[in-house]
């Protein structure tokens, strides 16, 4: 058997993955049935999860992960075939039709509106206009148009020439592409797949994927059914200049501007199976409400029409990682979203095929929630049940919790205490409250991890960003003491603002005398670094107002020691980036930070294990902060409790003091006095 990949699909996200294993330097066969057939051909190319309305959790930050790696993407792609690929982020328009007030604008805008446009309530860049404002912004807009959402980082790829690069760019790397091979059927054994069947005989391969779009049930037996789609385009008549300049989203149509002139109206969703065609009742659908939206297209010619399938799946979330059989992964199911998740599909199944890594994000999409009998298996350890059980022998005084009083009694003792600005904890861990699916797993988590610190973004609260709704409500603050935090804040003067926001939030929950805020000012949204000289600026203006300042630095000791100097209340230098679990990489300068610190050290961020956070403690960081962690764990409330462990055991290795690290061996019994010695 060779150590080929063999991928079986050559739509968005068989040659994504393709073109990103033979990066990596994997050798890569693809088999497609029809490249011409893909629907990635058919797509209109919105890069839109927040026009299309996707709720928070994992799929929103699948898409939102997967819109940031675009401008990059592409820029490579281009490179690699030599052929260009419009990326255009040109924002997208939600015109709101009265009676059709899609769920992201049911509520106003919480923020007061400015003249007649107000700012979003999501945490996400997003606008909302009224029915004047909106036609200012867009003028010739159907007389039926009541307002509108703007999302400005909403864009659209032409995914025509996406296909094309895609299809060029695996050549030119040198992957095998063998057009025109329809795999008839997946030989299995033991399990592991043995090979792929074709007209032509058997063909193996050390590790397959399934990638076949909306045919994946044809090979095996997984709910993913076609949803078709009927488009058509028009253009701009010639010599007039395109009046639309960026995408307009509105109920059932949406009409995509190509720099070219050409505009794509779409789509149909139908539960046809794999009817070809287009029907007279499709197209006068799109052409009414198309019209209705934006009257002048009415005139324009018309171009093309076609169809495609989309791969449904029954939650409408994509399959992604591994299957039953050992060597096979499954990557499909991305129905309306594929061409915008192809490269984080591509990223992530990669990560796992070459490197093993599974990305907490990869196992929501896995397979399993559509097997019964996994289904039926899981209830037994879902996380809620096995937390229960689990809880409940933790609170029994069992021989083993008693065992363990005196060194929890050393941790907890007066003087080991954590003290920050005045006030004493127990507990060294402090945790986030962004990213968990749901307020119970939140609350359940941050109940076993036994902190008494828990951070709380301030702007997302205040926004109600999806996940965020009634977030400050949800917790019981007469246990926990709040840490507001700055996230979301670009620039110093934004951090400022949202710190006095933070202040005022915690004492409407109560704590009166709470005038702590973590401080982040994060201009980078790509790596999530922070501003060293936007946080000393507002450091020492908050310092002023009375606040006790918890800054997010990186692990910088000359800034530590100048926010020191400042009157920050602690110092708080990342692992690593936020949110990547890749433990503490700035272990060096971590250091020199707690060498030196006369406030305490709270190592934030990137924290992926239990083993890195007593790494941080060991240390000697005087505590750790961990939210995604925990939130993404596949058990949040016993990872929690894991963490909880973790820091109290750091904590007492670090007071209890480490040996040296020899270069020899050195016995555990003594050498002399054994019996042959005596004898002799
Ligand atoms: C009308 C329409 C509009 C859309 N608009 C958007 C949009 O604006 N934004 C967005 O992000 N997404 C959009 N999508 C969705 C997106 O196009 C799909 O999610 C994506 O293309 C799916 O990619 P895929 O690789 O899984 O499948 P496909 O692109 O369909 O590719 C599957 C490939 O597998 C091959 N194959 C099947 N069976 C076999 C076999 N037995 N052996 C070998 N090869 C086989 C097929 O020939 C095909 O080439 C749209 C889809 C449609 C139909
Ligand atoms: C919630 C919070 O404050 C995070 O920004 C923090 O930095 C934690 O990072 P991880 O999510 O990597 O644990």
């Amino acid at each position: 058997m060779t150590q080929e990949i063999l991928i079986i699909g050559s739509g968005a996200i068989g040659l994504s993955l393709a073109v990103e294993l033979k990066l990596r330097g994997a050798s890569v066969t693809v088999k497609s049935r029809n490249f011409r057939e893909a629907a990635v051909h058919a797509a209109a190319g919105m890069i839109a999860p927040q026009a299309e309305g996707i709720p928070s959790g994992p799929m929103l930050e699948l898409c939102l992960r997967s819109r940031q790696m675009y401008p990059e993407w592409t820029r490579k792609l281009a490179e690699i075939s030599g052929l260009a690929i419009e990326y255009w982020p040109c924002g997208i328009l939600a015109p709101v039709v009265d009676g059709t007030t899609p769920d992201f604008a049911r509520e106003p805008a919480r923020e007061p509106v400015k003249s007649r446009v107000g700012i979003a309530r999501s945490g996400l860049p997003a606008y909302w206009m009224d029915g004047d404002a909106v036609r200012e912004y867009q003028p010739g807009l159907g007389t039926e148009v009541t307002g509108g959402w703007w999302f400005p980082e909403d864009g659209q790829v032409d995914n025509q020439m996406l296909a094309r690069s895609l299809w060029v760019a695996a050549q030119t790397l040198g992957v095998n592409l063998q057009e025109g091979s329809a795999v008839e059927s997946i030989e299995r054994q033991d399990g592991q797949v043995v090979g792929v069947r074709t007209r032509d005989g058997i063909d193996r391969a050390y590790r397959y994927v399934l990638a076949t779009g909306a045919w994946f049930e044809e090979l095996l037996p997984v709910p993913v059914s076609p949803k078709k789609g009927q488009m058509l385009s028009v253009r701009v008549p010639q010599g007039e200049k395109s009046p639309l300049q960026r995408v307009l989203f509105g109920p059932g149509i949406y009409i995509v501007p190509r720099r070219n002139g050409q505009i794509i109206i779409g789509a149909t969703s139908e539960d046809v199976g794999f009817t070809p065609g287009n029907t007279p009742s499709g197209m006068k659908g799109l052409l009414d409400r198309a019209i209705g939206m934006y009257p002048a297209l009415e005139n324009y010619p018309i171009e093309e029409f076609w169809w495609g399938f989309r791969p449904a799946t029954p939650d409408e979330l994509p399959i992604l990682g591994a299957s039953d059989w050992s060597n096979l992964t499954l990557a499909t199911g991305h129905y309306r979203n594929g061409i915008l998740l192809a490269p984080i599909s591509a990223k992530l199944l990669a990560d796992s095929i070459l490197e093993g890594k599974t990305d907490p994000l990869l196992k929501q999409f896995s397979v399993r929630r559509f097997d019964r009998r996994v289904a039926q298996s899981n209830t037994i350890a879902t996380p809620t049940n096995h937390y229960r059980s689990m809880s409940s022998n933790l609170t029994s005084p069992t021989a083993s919790s008693i065992a363990f009083a005196t060194p929890s009694a050393l941790a907890t003792a007066p003087e080991n205490l954590l003290e920050i600005a005045g006030r004493q904890f127990q507990s060294r861990l402090m945790t986030g409250s962004g990213k968990y699916t749901d307020f119970d797993r939140m609350r359940q988590s941050i109940a076993a991890s036994g902190c008494q610190i828990v951070t709380v973004a301030v702007r997302r609260v205040q926004t109600n960003a999806p996940g965020h709704e009634g977030l400050a409500e949800a917790l019981d603050w007469s246990k926990q003491w709040m840490l507001p935090n700055t996230a979301g804040c670009k620039t110093a003067e934004e951090a400022i603002r949202v710190a006095r926001l933070g202040r005022e939030m915690a004492k409407l929950l109560g704590q009166e005398d709470n005038n702590f805020v973590k401080l982040e000012v994060i201009p980078d949204p790509h790596y999530l670094l922070p501003d060293p000289i936007g946080t000393l600026e507002a450091a020492g203006q908050l310092v002023k107002e009375g606040f006790a300042v918890l800054p997010y630095i990186n692990a910088d000791p000359m800034l530590a020691r100048r926010l020191e100097d400042v009157g920050c209340a602690t110092v708080m230098p990342l692992g690593s980036p936020i949110g990547s679990g890749q433990g503490i990489q700035t272990a060096a300068n971590i250091r020199i930070i707690i060498e030196s610190a006369k406030v305490p050290v709270v190592v934030d961020a990137g924290i992926g294990t239990p083993s890195e956070a007593a790494q941080a403690m060991e240390m000697g960081a005087d505590a750790v902060l961990i939210n995604s962690a925990i939130a993404l764990a596949q058990n949040p409330p016993v990872m929690a409790k894991a963490m909880g462990m973790a820091v109290e055991a750091g904590r007492l290795a670090y007071l209890a003091g480490r040996i040296p690290v020899k270069e020899r061996a050195s016995a555990s019994s003594p050498q002399t006095g054994t019996i042959a010695s005596t004898v002799s």
